[in-house]
């Protein structure tokens, strides 16, 4: 039976596996991640890109047919990654298909507006009948720059932090300052039940880290993820209500009654219905905004997708590769 290769290369890890499986392998890069999101263009080190080749090889993913999933812009890295497919996989065939499509696919919608909000980027793609449509809108705000914000936050409480940055291409060179900051934000930041500003102020609450230090975590828990939802004018960030709003404007009918929340910082508690009741006011109208409840929807969208056939899914054969070289999927 086909066995197709996986590979769904996101900023803050890469994920790995094959075709009609329903899970993936994840190699997490650790902290600042995989991908980069520098002036507008998406940027890598390409040795990072051959360590996640390498783990496709121990995987067995070697010589068989491989689908891409990637960021929807970003040819640089779309050319490397047809490179490594054909020449270091040996990839008889491969296709490369746009995250948010994936992501769609794999929580089985064909119209709606995939919110993905993940390490180094949120994506906003308006999908009509499982294509990307005009609309699409990327900024580097995800939860990245949280992890920042609540790395600020503890340094501001005089906590004493980890200096050893983390490499993910060295397993087990222990715990950076920003892998605490993420810890703490998944396990204590949460989304407030309706705008912060509006609420009274909470009760303080000291959290003890594992190593014994005290926090008071009420003064940030909330507010961080709050600006997921408000924006931030010093980080250029509009904020996911906006984002989706404009989407929604510019795409078809379809695509605008739905939202699809997807990626690891859409797990905020009420992020899902504080961006819901905040698209009703500015929209002035009902938008149903659904959660993935995969947390690895781009990979699974793939992992279906590589069963589907030609021309839903569009192959590149290596004859194609040796023609028209590494710009097959700059296109
Ligand atoms: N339960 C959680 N609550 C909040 N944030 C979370 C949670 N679980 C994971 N995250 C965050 O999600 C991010 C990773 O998300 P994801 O795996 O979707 O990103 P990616 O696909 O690698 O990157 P990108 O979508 O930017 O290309 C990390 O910042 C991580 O800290």
């Amino acid at each position: 039976m086909r066995r197709d290769a996986v590979v769904d290369i996101g900023f803050g890890s890469a994920r790995l596996g094959f075709g009609g499986e329903e899970l993936p392998q994840v190699l997490d890069a650790g902290l600042p991640g995989l991908l980069r999101y520098d002036h507008d263009a998406v940027n890598f080190d390409p040795l990072d890109i051959e360590a996640v080749f390498r783990e496709l090889e121990q995987l067995g993913g070697f010589r068989r047919p491989v689908l891409l999933s990637a960021p929807a812009e970003g040819g640089a890295l779309r050319r490397h990654l047809a490179r490594h497919s054909f020449e270091t996989a040996e990839a008889p065939e491969v296709a490369l298909v746009a995250a948010p499509v994936l992501a769609a696919l794999g929580c089985g919608k064909l119209n709606c507006t995939v919110v993905d909000v993940g390490a180094g980027v949120t994506s906003v793609a308006p999908i009509l009948q499982g294509q990307l449509h005009d609309g699409l809108q990327q900024r580097p705000f995800a939860g990245h720059a949280l992890d920042l914000m609540v790395l600020e936050a503890l340094k501001k409480q005089g906590v004493t932090l980890p200096d050893e940055p983390p490499d993910w291409r060295k397993r087990g060179t222990g715990f950076g300052a920003l892998r605490l900051a993420q810890d703490v934000k998944e396990t204590i930041c949460f989304c407030a039940h309706a705008p912060l500003a509006t609420l009274e102020p909470a009760k303080a609450y000291r959290h003890i880290l594992p190593d014994g230090q005290e926090v008071e975590v009420t003064s940030f828990s909330r507010a961080i993820p709050e600006v997921l939802l408000t924006g931030s004018e010093t980080q250029s960030w509009p904020g996911l209500p906006r984002m989706a709003s404009e989407a929604i404007l510019s795409s078809g009918a379809a695509a605008c009654r739905e939202v699809l929340l997807v990626g690891g910082s859409s797990r905020f508690v009420n992020l899902s219905q504080r961006l819901q009741r905040a698209l009703a006011e500015s929209l002035g109208r009902k938008v149903k905004v659904t959660s993935a409840e995969t947390r690895y929807a781009s990979w699974l969208g793939g992992s279906i997708a590589c069963q589907l056939p030609h021309p839903m899914v569009r192959r590149y054969s290596k004859a194609e590769y040796q023609e028209l070289g590494e710009d097959l999927f700059s296109r």
